[in-house]
């Protein structure tokens, strides 16, 4: 990969204002790309057609169509666990066969989602009842990382589609999240999900056997399985921790815990938003894989979201992103793409083991608007680092009663990336002061309101957030994660940097409990757990 060739086509291009890339009346639409009804407009970037053309080159030069065909059927792409990458089996609706190790995994796929929609309809029609009578009012489903961020994001995306019982979502150790969730919860009609791909992650273990013991005491140790259900890879764990077989909705490891929630891990999006409205989203998934898989690099929307990833990140060094969906119920859409995009291409190493050339995935963080323009787009706006922002916005809402919000929620975020890319000069800042300053104070105070402006910005419109294009939208990150991890030469589908601190925490929690003496810490590990100790009264 020749990224000194991109860096240099990026500062050069940088050079021109993005503003006066508008003097080309056609620079909005050569620099858009649309998908089924969706359309992505990166014009208000620095890209420009030279850059462009070797961003395709590079794509090419990767090997990106090929390594895209070996994901869709089934290769072993996640070398360093030895796995398959296939969470597109799991909205492959028409179950064309894909074959993993000589086998075809599609019928396993129906027949788990159809079991889930039977479980799901029967907790929400209240046909599955709980032991002791009745119809379950509330669901818990207890998982971390990929199995709570992808079905909490979405319940909250889907509220206007939520007609099922309520679904609360608990991940943190913390004893707080647990014990605030079931404060109000009455066990006697809660369903808990343990969702789990490994079904030994600390957090959600600790969680369940305390939901566990939270029901039997209400309910009794007899009836207390009748409230729980499983989703993991790991029959024999969830055996053990004593769910029945038939509430287990299990999965292959060829499904990465950040990719998940699409299969069983989306239960509780299921029984929230029912069968149908779920497999609408996985149709809006497959309609996006389709696309990804067809479409030539210009008209392909993932493709040329992650080449403007690329240029930005790689070409011009911007360390992080904003995504910034206009969307309320979105709000927890920026924590799910943090898992997705840092856990996939946060990686120091190429695939053979080789130190990167440049640059990994960026911070990726965000919150919805309007709210961050209250909060922290004076950075965005002022600040001396570039932020480039990922704009999202729906044309039409869900409250056709409150119109008028609307209008002002797509102006908002419309004027947003005007306002960054046009900026404003000193002299428009001088005039906007005149009258109330003069001489040098004017100066002053002018200079305090100049937007150095020709900042970049992306903006995703989707016609309405409907289930489908929910599955759209999340499908097409997926994909520009897959495409900027492969131009970047990294497995996007393993993570072992989350290990290290994994294995510090069980070798610590006996020095905090003072079980042991930690004297082979360091010293400052010592301090704190000294301070710790003594706080508690130890
Ligand atoms: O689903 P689980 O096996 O409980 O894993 C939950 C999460 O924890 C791990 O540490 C990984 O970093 C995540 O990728 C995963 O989603």
């Amino acid at each position: 990969m020749d990224w000194t060739r991109l860096e240099k086509a990026a500062q050069t291009a940088a050079e021109t204002p993005i503003i006066d890339r508008f003097a080309d009346s056609a620079r909005a639409r050569e620099f858009s790309v649309s998908a089924g009804e969706m359309l992505f407009d990166y014009s208000k970037t620095s890209m420009d057609e030279k850059g462009r053309a070797l961003l395709v080159e590079m794509y090419e030069a990767a090997g990106v169509p090929a390594r895209r065909e070996e994901m869709f059927t089934g290769a072993k792409i996640n070398e360093t666990e030895g796995r398959a990458v296939l969470h597109t089996a799991l909205r492959n609706l028409d179950g064309d066969p894909v074959m993993v190790d000589g086998k075809d995994v599609m019928p396993g796929v129906l027949d788990t989602l159809n079991e889930m929609e039977a479980f799901a309809e029967g907790i929400r029609s209240g046909r599955i009842a709980a032991p002791g009578g009745g119809a379950f009012t509330d669901v818990v489903n207890i998982g971390i990382g990929g199995s709570d961020l992808g079905p909490a994001m979405a319940t909250l995306a889907m509220a206007p589609y939520h007609d099922g019982p309520r679904c609360h979502y608990v991940s943190n150790v913390d004893g707080a999240h647990i014990n605030d969730v079931l404060l109000g919860l009455n066990p006697a009609s809660t369903l808990v999900i343990v969702a789990s791909k490994t079904f030994t992650t600390i957090e959600t273990m600790t969680n369940a056997e305390t939901a566990r013991n939270w029901i039997a005491r209400a309910v009794g140790t007899d009836n207390a399985g009748g409230h729980f259900a499983a989703l993991s890879t790991a029959a024999d764990k969830t055996a053990a921790f004593g769910i029945a077989e038939d509430r287990v909705f299990g999965f292959e490891d060829w499904v990465g815990g950040r990719y998940s929630m699409w299969g069983p891990i989306g239960l509780a999006l299921m029984i929230a938003i029912g069968g149908q409205a779920f497999r609408a989203f996985l149709a809006g998934g497959q309609a996006m894989d389709r696309h990804f898989r067809s479409a030539e690099p210009l008209e392909n929307l993932p493709v040329m979201l992650a080449l403007t990833g690329i240029w930005h990140n790689q070409g011009l060094g911007y360390a992080t992103r904003a995504v910034l969906p206009y969307e309320q119920r979105l709000s927890r859409l920026p924590a799910y793409l943090q898992q997705l995009e840092m856990e996939s291409n946060g990686k120091g190493v190429s695939m053979d083991g080789e130190t990167l050339a440049v640059h990994s995935g960026p911070v990726v963080w965000g919150e919805p608007g309007t709210n961050g323009q209250h909060a922290f787009y004076q950075l965005i706006h002022q600040g001396t680092r570039v932020v480039p922002c990922e704009f999202m916005v729906g044309a039409e809402s869900h409250e056709p009663e409150l119109a008028h919000q609307h209008r002002l929620l797509i102006s908002n975020c419309l004027a947003q990336s005007e306002a960054l890319m046009k900026g404003r000069t000193l002299d428009e800042a001088r005039v906007l002061m005149e009258g109330k300053f003069e001489g040098a104070e004017l100066e002053r105070q002018a200079r305090h309101r100049v937007f150095p402006g020709n900042r970049p910005s992306t903006t995703l419109i989707y016609p309405k957030l409907t289930p489908f294009v929910l599955g759209q939208v999340i499908a097409l990150y997926e994909h520009r994660v897959f495409v900027e991890g492969v131009m970047l030469g990294i497995n996007s589908y393993d993570q072992w940097g989350v290990e290290l601190g994994k294995e510090l925490a069980k070798a610590l929690e006996p020095v905090v409990a003072g079980e042991v003496s930690g004297e082979d810490k360091d010293g400052s590990t010592r301090q704190l757990v000294g301070f710790i100790r003594r706080a508690q009264g130890a």
